[in-house]
């Protein structure tokens, strides 16, 4: 057998305790093996064709950065300080205009080697070009969730079909490529930008072919009040209507949700993933995350695109979620660290019907090891509020997923960290220009 042995340091476990303990893996299934250290593990441990040192360090499930848009790290930095719709409208989406799909892939291994670089082995991405994503996340051994986001809003008729085909097209096409390691949904961008009819046929071709939904949604008053002007309805039943929740479904953001919309999430079992950092930066509004986890959603994390947080590091949405979760419920007790470990890491891999999210034999080997010998670490009475509130993406030591080492001893194996920059950097100046003379 074709093992890796994880040897010399902690292991938190699905329950949130933390234990002195090795982690046995099989890179042939990609799956964990044996955790602990007792006799059965040492046997292992002693066959395994590899090793990882984790000395000093504390293995982590890979963390699922549930939604963002992975490519719009070329636009880090370049429009701040707006809110989403002017944003979007005079900033983002000019210059998305220009994007070409060379420009996607390169944002994409930029995106990716940060993700690696800072633990996180799964994402879900709306996004253009998306067979281009598609073929970063195989040649980066990360697992993805990947779709076309849909935008008929200013759009003629047989531009907005075509939107909606592609969406279609590409969660069909794309399902299962990279050995099974990138699955699919279709992409609404939201209730707003797309029209009725669009997302009613839409959805319903998608669920007719058990193919997941996710889109954008009550991410901001200003998003929230024309449905409910227009409509009389919130916009969670305006989608309950539409056929967008359900089991596999996940919306980004749900800010501006009234109780009756957190309990139509939980009734149908549809994920909400919580976005901190961005819906701070925008101004969007503080998600009620205590009270969506007490009726029992599942919540997961994301950072978002890289334009509205403006990293891809998951260790800090965590501190966010915890920080800015407390504010909202006025009370200290409100989002713990052990809730914020969850949603990043089982809460994401649930929200997001993809592998990992645990630590236990027979679960995919999706980890990452964080290096607890710092400074700012030190000392260590519980490792699982430094996870949420000291940790950042860079005491990230080693990599793992489906079986496979992405990092050792932070270096990434499967991409080339400075070329990945370089290209990065050219396009994103290239694309800026194009976007001036425009
Ligand atoms: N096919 C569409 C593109 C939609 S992709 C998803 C879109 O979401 C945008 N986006 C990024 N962050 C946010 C956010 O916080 N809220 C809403 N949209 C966002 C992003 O810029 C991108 O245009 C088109 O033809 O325009
Ligand atoms: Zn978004």
């Amino acid at each position: 057998m074709d093992t890796l042995c994880i040897t010399g340091g902690r292991v938190l476990h699905p329950d949130g305790r933390v234990r002195e303990g090795d982690v046995v893996v099989d890179r042939e299934t990609g799956t964990i093996l044996a955790v602990g250290r007792d006799e059965a593990v040492a046997e292992h441990a002693a066959d395994a064709a590899g090793t990882l040192d984790a000395t000093g360090g504390l293995v982590i499930p890979g963390l699922v950065n549930a939604h963002t848009h992975v490519s719009m790290t070329l636009l880090r930095g370049y429009a701040d300080d707006k809110p989403l719709d002017a944003w979007l409208r005079e900033d983002v989406w000019p210059a998305e205009a220009e994007l070409t799909d060379d420009d996607i892939e390169v944002g994409a291994e930029l995106g990716v080697l940060e993700m690696i670089r800072s633990g996180t082995t799964a994402f879900a991405d709306m996004y253009f070009a998306t067979d281009r994503v598609a073929d970063v996340v195989d040649r980066a051994g990360v697992r993805a969730r990947l779709g076309h986001g849909v935008v008929t809003v200013g759009k003629g008729e047989e531009e907005a079909i075509a939107d909606v085909e592609e969406s279609l097209a590409v969660a069909a096409d794309l399902d299962g490529a990279a050995d099974g390691r990138v699955r699919t949904a279709f992409m609404p961008h939201s209730l707003t930008t797309v029209g009725e009819e669009h997302l009613r046929e839409g959805i319903e071709r998608a669920a007719a072919e058990d193919v997941p939904v996710h889109l954008h949604a009550n991410e901001t008053r200003d998003e929230v009040d024309p449905i409910v002007e227009e409509r009389g309805e919130r916009p969670l039943a305006y989608a309950a209507d539409l056929g967008a929740l359900g089991e596999g479904n996940f919306l980004a953001h749900c800010v501006h949700v009234d109780d009756a919309e957190i309990d139509l999430l939980a009734e149908t079992g549809t994920a909400a993933v919580h976005c901190p950092a961005s819906n701070m930066k925008l101004a969007s509004g503080t998600a009620p995350v205590q009270r969506l986890r007490e009726a029992g959603v599942t919540v997961a994390l994301g950072t978002d695109g890289a334009a509205s947080n403006n990293d891809l590091d998951l260790f800090d949405e965590m501190r966010d979620a915890a920080m800015v979760g407390k504010l909202a419920a006025d009370d200290a007790s409100a989002v713990p660290a052990g809730a914020v470990v969850e949603m990043a890491t089982a809460g994401g891999a649930d929200a997001l019907g993809l592998p990992g999210g645990r630590i236990a034999e027979g679960e995919a080997a999706d980890l990452a090891v964080v290096d607890l010998d710092r400074p700012h670490l030190t000392p260590v009475h519980d490792p699982v509020s430094h996870l949420a509130y000291a940790v950042r993406g860079s005491d990230v030591r080693h990599t793992v997923c489906d079986g496979r080492v992405l990092m050792r001893d932070r270096e990434v194996l499967t991409l080339d960290a400075d070329a990945v920059k370089a290209r990065a950097a050219e396009a994103a100046s290239d694309l800026v220009a194009r976007v001036d003379e425009a």
